[in-house]
């Protein structure tokens, strides 16, 4: 298998223009979503030319589903008329946790669906329980052997869900089973993510009947059938984040063009502002710029509106060329603070006690061999690259490249010295 490494030098302030790519965690959903129509052809834009989607694109064609993917063009267009099989084949679910968005469209068109597990970043435990109970409240038969999941449709009837905590892919994959159940299905607690809400105005251009979308109540209607549609996938708020921090960090100036950037920052906006980073939108694009030092900060991750733990890491990142403590909570996943261990590797002075994290900043960094854990452990280390002395190499990229497009080139646009070496 090829290696990938990242070679990260610091260039001085990163500054121009950047086109935010479209979100990760709606293209995922959406190409799984594309399978619950049983004609026509789909046609998604803005789609991120991520390995992620490679991989959804790969299992969708291995499950009998017609797909043209133009990367270039940021475009798929899914016939999935013809669904064949009923099995998630491991060697490629458990490379992305986007598989498990498979289970409800393939239930649905197959009657049943043998899953063998999701893979994705390794962030501590990752439960599917919620995904599985939900389905066996609308009348799914699960049968657990080991690690393989048989789940069979039965006669599903619409019921009362209820998830535990407001879990972002096991609301859509509960609202995907919905919106083809007869009858009423209310799902109490569920996720509010932009992205979420993004797939449900997909589901409705398919004709599904959904109501209550953000509020944490959703109804769904079951319809008959859904109809393929043409839909422009939401901008991907982590890149956004990402490039905004590539801002803060080196003290440049950048323009994030691609969608309503902003308006999706929520919390992390305030966050940047705390930390003496500047934003604005002129018009449709968002300016961000650090006019002076950057200060300490307190981050406390939760579900949306809250702050979004995919963005912790890259913000533990521009902690430590914060002078102070920043203090750190992560209160999503159970196990992320992979790129603490990294950030030491390159000089940075922090320590972690279970869920808490502080970051003493201000202290140089200097480039040193280290590894994208998951994707935004690497991510978060490319931005530590910006301004470590000498040159940081990141191995595993290939993590960083499930969830980032072309980011070298991106990066190498806004004056930055980064490579990507596959070897
Ligand atoms: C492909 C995708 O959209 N990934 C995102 C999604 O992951 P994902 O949908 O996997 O995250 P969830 O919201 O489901 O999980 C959050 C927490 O709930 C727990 N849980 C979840 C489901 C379940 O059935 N049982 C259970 O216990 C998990 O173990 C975890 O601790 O939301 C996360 C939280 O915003 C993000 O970090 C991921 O980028
Ligand atoms: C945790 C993430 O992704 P996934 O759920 O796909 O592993 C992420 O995008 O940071």
């Amino acid at each position: 298998m090829t290696e990938v490494r990242y070679r990260v030098r610091p260039a001085g302030p990163l500054n121009g223009t950047a086109v935010v790519q479209g979100a990760k965690n709606a293209a995922l959903p959406m190409i799984g979503a594309a399978l619950l129509a049983r004609r026509g052809q789909t046609v998604l834009r803005n789609v991120p030319a991520i390995t992620d989607v490679q991989r959804a694109v790969d299992l969708a064609r291995l499950l009998g589903a017609h797909v043209e993917y133009h990367p270039n063009d940021r475009l798929l267009v899914i016939d999935a008329t013809d669904i064949t099989s009923s099995r998630l084949p491991a060697n490629l679910t458990r490379l992305f946790r986007g598989s498990v968005l498979f289970l409800a469209p393939v239930l649905h068109r197959r009657g049943e669906v043998i899953f063998e597990g999701a893979g994705g970043c390794a962030l501590g435990t990752r439960g599917l329980d919620f995904h599985y109970r939900g389905l066996a409240r609308l009348g799914a038969h699960i049968d657990e052997q080991g690690t393989t999941i048989s789940i069979k449709a039965g006669n599903l009837r619409g019921a009362d869900l209820y998830l535990d905590t407001p879990s972002h892919t096991g609301t859509e994959n509960l609202i995907m089973a919905a919106a083809l159940t007869p009858g009423r299905t209310v799902i109490e607690n569920t996720a509010l993510e932009p992205e979420v809400l993004d797939v449900v105005a997909m589901l409705t251009a398919m004709g599904a009947q959904i109501s209550g979308a953000g509020t944490g109540r959703i109804v769904v209607h079951g319809v008959d059938e859904l109809n393929a549609t043409e839909y422009t996938i939401m901008p991907d708020r982590m890149d956004a984040g990402v490039l905004a921090i590539a801002a803060a960090i080196t003290g440049g100036t950048i323009n994030l063009v691609g969608g309503t950037v902003l308006d999706h920052f929520g919390v992390a906006a305030h966050k940047l502002h705390q930390m003496g980073v500047e934003l604005g939108a002129a018009g449709a694009v968002t300016n961000v710029t650090r006019p002076g030092q950057l200060h300490p900060i307190n981050v406390i991750t939760d579900t949306h509106p809250g702050f979004a733990t995919d963005l912790q890491p890259p913000l533990m990142a521009l902690a430590t060329q914060a002078p102070g403590a920043s203090y750190f909570r992560e209160r999503i996943h159970d196990a992320r603070y992979a790129l603490a261990d990294e950030l030491t590797k390159l000089g940075a002075d922090l320590t972690v006690d279970g869920e808490k994290a502080v970051v003493h900043g201000g202290k140089p960094l200097r480039g040193a061999d280290v590894i994208a854990q998951d994707l935004r452990t690497g991510i978060g280390l490319v931005l530590a690259g910006l301004v470590a002395d000498g040159e940081t190499v990141i191995g595993n990229g290939t993590m960083i490249d499930r969830g980032h497009a072309d980011l070298a080139s991106r990066f190498t646009a806004l004056g930055a010295d980064i490579t990507r070496d596959e070897i």
